[in-house]
């Protein structure tokens, strides 16, 4: 039985952000390896310049490409939206519950709004939570601040947004450094968010 870490996203595009959060969840918690789950529609989320899923499965890959303990699904793509992760979790359960036991990661903003999730209390009750910590507005309610399905892991916290990275890579700045090199120069060949 292998303890799949479920780092769920849109990834418009994945940053580095995203890969060293990954990285930590793999290298120094339980969990033994970790699995992008590429969202065409997150449910809170406001429309935005989203790149079709297939080009950010793409950029997910090339970022993952040289890590074995990480990988990426599409299952998603598939799924009715906007996509629900409980849904996802109960299809994921099906097709791979004999050989996985899945958590979710999530950042502490968005524990702060997990009581709006569709079904959150079956979540809690079948998922472990590995919660990192992140710069934002708001508490966490009290009764997930003990709740003993949700671990604290003491990641680095990296304020690195893609919303800025497609803004300023638009008004023409370099941010080069904020993409893993497989992802930039498939966004720079693509001609993305330009
Ligand atoms: N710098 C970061 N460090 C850690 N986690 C992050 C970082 N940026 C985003 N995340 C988290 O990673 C998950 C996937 O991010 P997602 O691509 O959906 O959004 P985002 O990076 O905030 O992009 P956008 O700016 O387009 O909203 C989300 O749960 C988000 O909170
Ligand atoms: O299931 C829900 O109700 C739900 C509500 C909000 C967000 N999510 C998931 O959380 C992921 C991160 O959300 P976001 O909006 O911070 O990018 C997103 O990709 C969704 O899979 C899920």
């Amino acid at each position: 039985m292998k303890k799949t870490g479920l780092f769920f996203g849109t990834f418009n595009p994945i940053h580095i952000g995203h890969l060293i959060l990954a990285n930590h969840m793999a290298e120094f918690t339980d969990l033994d390896q970790v699995w992008f789950v590429v969202t065409p529609k997150s449910p809170f989320k406001a429309k935005q310049t989203l790149l079709a899923n297939t080009h950010r499965y793409q950029m997910v890959y090339e970022a993952i490409r040289e890590y074995p303990k990480m990988s990426l699904t599409d299952i998603e793509f598939h799924l009715p939206q906007p996509n629900y992760t409980i849904d996802t979790l109960t299809r994921l359960q099906e097709q791979y519950g004999k050989e996985h036991r899945f958590a979710l990661i999530m950042g502490e903003d968005n524990l702060k709004g997990f009581h709006k999730w569709k079904n959150y209390e079956a979540i809690l009750e079948y998922y472990p939570l590995y919660v990192y910590p992140r710069l934002s507005k708001g508490t966490i309610p009290p009764a997930l601040r003990e709740h003993p399905g949700i671990h604290r892991v003491d990641a680095p916290v990296m304020e690195i947004s893609a919303t800025f990275i497609r803004e300023q890579h638009g008004a023409g700045k370099n941010i080069r450094p904020l993409l893993p090199e497989g992802v930039w120069r498939y966004m720079d060949e693509m001609n993305f968010y330009r």
